[in-house]
Formats: C-alpha cells, sequence, structure tokens
C-alpha cells in the first residue's frame, strides 16, 4: 500500500492469515490457503491491492503489515466484540436466521450494538486503505453495514458486496429488528452479489419493501426492478455470482501418484472395505451431519448395507465453538456415531471413523480420491464448496455424489443424487443409489458435474463479479424513477 492508498482492497471478516502461536510462545502469521484468496491474490497483486480483516484471535493490535506481497490491515477485535459481534449477533443470530432458523436466532441488542461498532472500524480501517476513487470489494454477513458507513465517509470508491451465505426469504427475514438497518447497510454498494438468483429476488423484494418505505428518517427513495435498485440517484445493481473453487489446482494434485497412493494407502487402512463413504464439513448444524448419520443408520438398521462392507469416514472441523447450538450439536453428532458404532462395529473395526479436526489439504484431497460415495447432506447452505472438490478430484470419474437439494451447489450439479434432507427416507435412498449406480452412470454422471465445475472455477468468479462491478461505474440513474421529495432525501 502505497501513501496515497491501494486501488483494490478485499474486505472480510477475517484476514487471510492466521496467528501461530509456537510451543515457546513465540508468535508469527500463517497464510491460511482458501479459495477467495487464491482467487483474489493476483487481481490484489497486480492492483497495488490490501485485505482489511481481523487477525482472528481477541486483542491483538498490529499496524498494517506486508506479508509475501500482500498488504494486510488488521482491525483488532476486543474479547467483548469476538464475543457480541462474531460469536453473538454474526453467528447466533445472522448465521441461524439466514439459514432457515435451523434453530432459533437470539436477538439481543447489545449484540447489534456491537455489530454496528465493529462495523464502523472496518469502514473507517477501509476508508483510510483505499486510494482515491479505488475499487472495494466487501465480503459476507459480518459486514453488512460497511456498504452504507464506507460510502458515507468515501463517496469516490466503486463498492462492491458480495454475500456467501443465502439471502432469507421475506417471512424470516421480518423477524430481524434491525431489518431496514441491514437492507440500507447493503445498498450502500454499487453491486451485490448473492450465490443464487432466488438470494437476489428474496434482497430486491426486500429492499422494496424495507427501505422503500418512509421512517422516522425519512424515505430513503427506492425503487428496484429486473436486477436493479434505484436509491435517489444512485443505481445499485443486484445479481447472482455462484462462487467455486480452484478446480484446476485440486484436478492437478488429486492426479499425483502420491495421492494416488494415499488413498489406496487409506482403504488399505480401513481394513479394505467395498464402499467408502466419506463426509467432510465444519461442524456446523446447517450440515446436516445428524441427517446423513441417521440414514446410514437406517440402512443398518434395515440391513439394506452390512456393516462389513460399508464404512463411512466423517470429518469434522471444529467451529464457533463458544455458541451454545455448535456445542449442543457436536454432543448429538458424537453419541450418534457412538451409538451407530455400539450396534454395528466390532472391535477393530468401527462402521463410522469421526475425525474432529482439520486435516492438511493433500490428506483431504486423498480422502476424496478414496471415497466412493460423498455425502453433502445440509439443510441449508449457500454454495457448499466440498461437493465441488470432489467433483475436483475424480479425474478417475469414479465415485458418486448424494446432494442435499438445499446446497447452491445443486444448481449446478445436476447429475449428483439429489435428496432432501427433511426426509431420511429420500436421503438413505440417494445414499443406497449412490452405493449401488452402475458404473458406466456413474462416469457419465461424473464426467457431466467435471465439466461444470473445471469450466466454472473461483477465478471466473472472482472476474466476473469485478467486471460487473466495474460496470456499474457506466451507469446513470433512470431519472424517471426518481421523485423530487426523494432526491432531497437520498441519504444511503
Ligand atoms: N475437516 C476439514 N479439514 C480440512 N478442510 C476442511 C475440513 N472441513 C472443511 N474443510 C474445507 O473448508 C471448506 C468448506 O467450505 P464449504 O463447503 O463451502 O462450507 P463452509 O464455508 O460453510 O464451511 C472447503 O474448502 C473444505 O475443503
Ligand atoms: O470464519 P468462520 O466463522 O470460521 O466460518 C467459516 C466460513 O464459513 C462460511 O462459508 C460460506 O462461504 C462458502 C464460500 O462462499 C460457501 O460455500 C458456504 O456455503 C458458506 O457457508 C462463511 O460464509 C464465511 O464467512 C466463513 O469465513
Amino acid at each position: 500500500m502505497t501513501a496515497e492508498g491501494s486501488d483494490f482492497v478485499v474486505v472480510a471478516n477475517r484476514l487471510p492469515v492466521d496467528l501461530d502461536t509456537a510451543p515457546d510462545g513465540s508468535r508469527r502469521w500463517k497464510r491460511s490457503p482458501g479459495g477467495l484468496v487464491t482467487a483474489l491474490e493476483p487481481i490484489l497483486r497486480s492492483n497495488n491491492g490490501a485485505w482489511v480483516g481481523w487477525p482472528g484471535v481477541p486483542d491483538v493490535e498490529v499496524e498494517p503489515f506486508e506479508d509475501d506481497g500482500l498488504e494486510l490491515v488488521p482491525v483488532p477485535l476486543s474479547e467483548r466484540e469476538v464475543a457480541d459481534y462474531y460469536e453473538g449477533f454474526s453467528n447466533a443470530t445472522l448465521w441461524p436466521l439466514y439459514h432457515d432458523v435451523i434453530v432459533r436466532p437470539v436477538y439481543d441488542r447489545t449484540w447489534w450494538e456491537a455489530y454496528v461498532e465493529v462495523n464502523r472500524r472496518f469502514a473507517e480501517a477501509t476508508s483510510t486503505a483505499a486510494a482515491q476513487n479505488a475499487t472495494v470489494w466487501i465480503q459476507d454477513y459480518q459486514l453488512q453495514l460497511v456498504p452504507k458507513m464506507l460510502r458515507m465517509l468515501r463517496p469516490d470508491l466503486t463498492i462492491g458486496f458480495f454475500l456467501h451465505i443465502p439471502f432469507p426469504p421475506v417471512e424470516l427475514f421480518m423477524q430481524m429488528p434491525w431489518r431496514t438497518e441491514i437492507v440500507e447497510g447493503l445498498l450502500g454498494a454499487d453491486l451485490i452479489g448473492f450465490h443464487l438468483p432466488g438470494g437476489a429476488q428474496n434482497f430486491l423484494y426486500l429492499s422494496r419493501r424495507l427501505a422503500g418505505q418512509p421512517t422516522s428518517r425519512g424515505n430513503i427513495g427506492v425503487r428496484s426492478k429486473l436486477g436493479v435498485v434505484q436509491v435517489g440517484f444512485r443505481t445499485v445493481r443486484v445479481g447472482a455470482f455462484p462462487i467455486s473453487i480452484d478446480s484446476g489446482e485440486m484436478d492437478e494434485k488429486s492426479k499425483r501418484k502420491s495421492i494416488r497412493d494415499r488413498a489406496r494407502e487409506i482403504r488399505t487402512e480401513l481394513g479394505d472395505p467395498k464402499v467408502i463413504m466419506l463426509g467432510v464439513d465444519r461442524l456446523d448444524y446447517t450440515k446436516g451431519i445428524d441427517v446423513r448419520l441417521g440414514a446410514f443408520h437406517e440402512l443398518l438398521l434395515s440391513e439394506k448395507v452390512d456393516p462389513e462392507d460399508v464404512v463411512m469416514i466423517q470429518v469434522a472441523t471444529p467451529s464457533r465453538e463458544r455458541v451454545e447450538s455448535y456445542r449442543h450439536m457436536r454432543g448429538e453428532i458424537e453419541s450418534k456415531v457412538g451409538r451407530i458404532n455400539g450396534e454395528f462395529g466390532r472391535v477393530g473395526h468401527p462402521v463410522v471413523h469421526y475425525l474432529h479436526r482439520p486435516i492438511p489439504r493433500e490428506e483431504l484431497i486423498a480422502y476424496y480420491v478414496a471415497a466412493d460415495v460423498m455425502l453433502v447432506t445440509p439443510i441449508r447452505d449457500g454454495m457448499n464448496l466440498v461437493a465441488k472438490e470432489y467433483v475436483a478430484c475424480r479425474s478417475d470419474l469414479g465415485g458418486a455424489l448424494v446432494l442435499s437439494e438445499f446446497t447452491g451447489a445443486a444448481a449446478e450439479l445436476r447429475q449428483a443424487y439429489q435428496c432432501n434432507p427433511h426426509d431420511l427416507d429420500n436421503v438413505a435412498d440417494a445414499m443406497m443409489a449412490a452405493i449401488e449406480q452402475d458404473a458406466e452412470d456413474g462416469r457419465r454422471h461424473m464426467r457431466a458435474m467435471r465439466r461444470q465445475v473445471l469450466a466454472h472455477d473461483v477465478d471466473r468468479w472472482a472476474r466476473s463479479f469485478l467486471a460487473a462491478l466495474d460496470r456499474t461505474g457506466e451507469d446513470t440513474a433512470p431519472t424517471q424513477l426518481v421523485s423530487n421529495r426523494e432526491i432531497g432525501q437520498a441519504t444511503v
């Protein structure tokens, strides 16, 4: 970042680095691998870019610094803010509300105040980091107020916002006590992106209904139609941009001899079963880990599958462990695993192998290559990258994907064994169909899914969003949509 600031700024809850603590207590930054970083790194480098985010641990105050050519701007959070803004409002209010109220969202005024305050600090840090007329891309539900706050500080900027989780339908969103503030916050952007057209439509409807209403602070003058919201003189574009993965990298790695050898070794370690089923998720109640365990249990009980032939591996990364609903979920899943193994395992031969930890990337790819059936059964998921990763790793055209209809990925991976996670019989049937699939049919399905995933990678996602954001600058407001009364009140 030069003294004039950066021309391209990414703003996300987390920085793309983690603060690693060595056994001797010393700390250093470690790059956290992820699709978003991979996709944006070349764009950041060629545009004198910066990344604004929280370092992931409380009470770390560091000046902006460079890490392997990337300019990082840390936004510190206190212990209290982590509890109220991140664990509270982001992950115990917004997360469940936006995921179909699978657990009941908690509406707490103190959490909301922390969310506003932290969003304000992100907006201020971004305002300082951005050069005149820079492009800023804000990520996700933790930062929905930043677009409006930033626009007020820096009207010269081009601002994009992308939501990585579903945007809920009106009946659910209307629960939110601060619904108008959130919609108005998002409308500070020039372009708002969602994974699916459904999310974009929900948002367009809500912006008309909420931000267009006269409030005690006046009417901000919102009109929306066909992917466009007119806010006073400003045009806000709304669209669907389904995210993806670095498919080329996964495809390439999965073909390496070392990975294929490891995949064979995994099968041997499991006792050479006929079928390996695999689940890979953050331990989150949205992911439907309990659903797939329940369906597997029923298949074992009904003797449709033999525990000597079929094993399941569930890799679950610890996540948001201080949030009550996550702790509760962990207990439920672990007792289900224990129950299945108690009923159907034998000494040295569990039916469900459960790992409660992240696993290294290459090991994960070897698991994908080894798995005959991939189980992706969320109750609701914005996209689900795991489904796409599995497909990208199957250059051998082997394997079968069981995929919940309630994931963003289901819109693209039509040849998967799709199922309704609310219907246990349906999930069990999909598992059976995947286990028993005809080899030639399987290859045909996998070939079609791979074509989609390899052609639509994360780089294409980022470029298509940024190209659309670039085009927003060319728009002039269709003034016939703006009444004289509203012009003076265009506060967003
Ligand atoms: N146990 C694990 N070990 C390593 N990586 C994991 C593990 N669980 C999930 N991941 C990775 O985290 C990412 C999860 O992305 P996604 O499926 O979109 O869900 P979410 O972002 O909600 O967790 C994927 O890239 C996946 O490979
Ligand atoms: O940062 P955490 O609280 O540890 O959570 C991890 C991330 O989870 C969410 O992922 C979502 O984004 C994926 C990519 O677009 C998508 O495939 C998935 O369906 C979503 O659940 C969250 O949106 C991120 O902000 C978190 O960092």
